[in-house]
């Protein structure tokens, strides 16, 4: 009937117009949006769990392969992405606004709704094909919740349950990032966060007064600290001698001090109390004990009249104790198995990277389900989070033909006969 129905840049801006924004992301509209999407296309079967509230669905598209027995593959990616400040922005973020050039505007057109349509878009094509591909493992979409916020209510409670053991999952795709040059990029690990807010106390005092041990100096003195910190982190970076994803990240992210009053900040009174939060990231062979010391004795110590809260935004190591990695080497046959998908499609893909962000492969990972954080975006800019999300429309539909690669390899890899080959 309708026309733009059937265009894939028109599903991918109809699914970025559903604002599923924090802090009142519509989870159910886009759910809707993709089951009526899948219910297009033939033996696709859609399943909602509903982990914690109605209001949080996660959405389960399933493509069953021919031998239900071997270990199945799955692709993630988000539903929600991070709020947006409309003002800010050239074109409204829930708009998907397509310019003249081809670009498109959106919160979530990077990070990572993109990837989300693509899947369903590449499975169809691969039904739709000539070769009309039957795979061998069965293939899963899942479309998680509250990934932006930490997962706990999303993929952390999913892995949980009797119903993801049951799908024997072998290996994950998730989301990565965009890749500036002419190589896609691929991701082994990411880095873990930790939201750590310090607070300080002190003595009160008149605005004019100078003395020892107000709460604001007592604040900055960890500040400074912690900014000294991050300039030896970033020195490494600047210097060529660490990428941004291999080193601990502390990023300050608020201050917060002061007395106000109906006009404003009471400008004569020395405050008792302040805070600073901080977004830290750490990488994923990071010592969390060696951290907790230097916070604990040197950026909030007791004795300064600080306190502090950690809080760490998900699991550092897997059930055996070892760094959340996923091999990329001879060890991982799906290491194998991806980069042929990634030739056969005509790409070239960079040296594996650590994630400079974090993603719920992490919680995957921690199962020692391999993992690689895959976006097909190459020769864009990276915008995730930022203002002006867009994604050019050329990129969005050659990252389809590459997904058909992958899909199509990975859901017919047996690796047994591939054993019997190497023997
Ligand atoms: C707070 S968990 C991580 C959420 C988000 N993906 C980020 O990297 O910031
Ligand atoms: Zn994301
Ligand atoms: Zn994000």
């Amino acid at each position: 009937s309708d026309d733009k129905e059937w265009d894939p840049i028109s599903r991918f801006q109809n699914y970025l117009r559903i604002n599923t924004a924090h802090p009142k992301p519509n989870y159910t509209a886009a759910v809707e949006y993709l089951t009526s999407f899948a219910a297009t296309i033939p033996t696709l079967q859609t399943t909602i769990f509903y982990l914690t509230t109605p209001a949080k669905p996660l959405l389960l598209i399933t493509w069953p392969g021919s031998d239900p027995s071997l270990p199945s593959i799955l692709l993630n990616s988000h539903l929600d992405s991070v709020p947006a400040e409309p003002s800010k922005w050239q074109h409204h973020p829930f708009a998907a606004h397509r310019t003249g050039d081809g670009r498109i505007y959106a919160r979530g057109a990077q990070d990572d709704k993109c990837i989300g349509m693509q899947y369903l878009e590449a499975i169809r094509e691969l039904k739709r094909s000539s070769l009309d591909h039957t795979p061998l493992r069965t293939v899963h979409i899942s479309y998680v919740p509250e990934e932006e916020i930490g997962g706990f209510d999303g993929m952390m409670k999913f892995v949980e349950t009797r119903e993801f053991q049951d799908l024997n999952v072998g290996f994950m795709l998730d989301e990565g990032q965009a890749s500036v040059s002419d190589e896609f990029r691929v991701f082994y690990a990411d880095r873990s966060p930790w939201h750590v807010v310090i607070r300080a106390r002190g003595a009160p005092g008149h605005g004019s007064r100078m003395f020892d041990g107000g709460a604001v100096e007592n604040l900055m003195k960890s500040v400074e600290m912690m900014m000294k910190f991050r300039e030896t982190s970033f020195d490494l970076v600047k210097a060529g001698l660490a990428a941004n994803s291999e080193v601990i990240s502390v990023n300050p992210v608020f201050l917060n001090a002061g007395i106000k009053s109906n006009d404003g900040y009471v400008m004569n009174l020395q405050p008792s109390e302040a805070e600073a939060g901080f977004d830290i990231r750490l990488t994923p062979t990071a010592d969390p004990d060696l951290m907790r010391r230097r916070i604990a004795e040197e950026w909030a110590p007791a004795w300064r009249n600080m306190t502090y809260e950690i809080t760490e935004k998900g699991p550092l190591r897997d059930f055996k104790g070892r760094p959340l990695m996923t091999a990329t080497d001879g060890s991982n046959p799906w290491w194998a198995v991806f980069n042929q998908a990634i030739a056969a499609a005509g790409g070239k893909l960079a040296k594996p990277e650590i994630l400079a962000s974090t993603t719920d492969a992490r919680f995957l990972r921690q199962l020692g389900i391999p993992t690689l954080g895959f976006s097909p975006m190459k020769n864009t800019p990276i915008l995730l989070h930022d203002h002006n999300e867009f994604l050019q429309d050329s990129v969005y539909l050659e990252g389809i033909k590459v997904y058909e690669h992958v899909i199509r390899l990975l859901s017919s890899f047996d690796e047994t006969s591939v054993a019997k080959h190497d023997e």
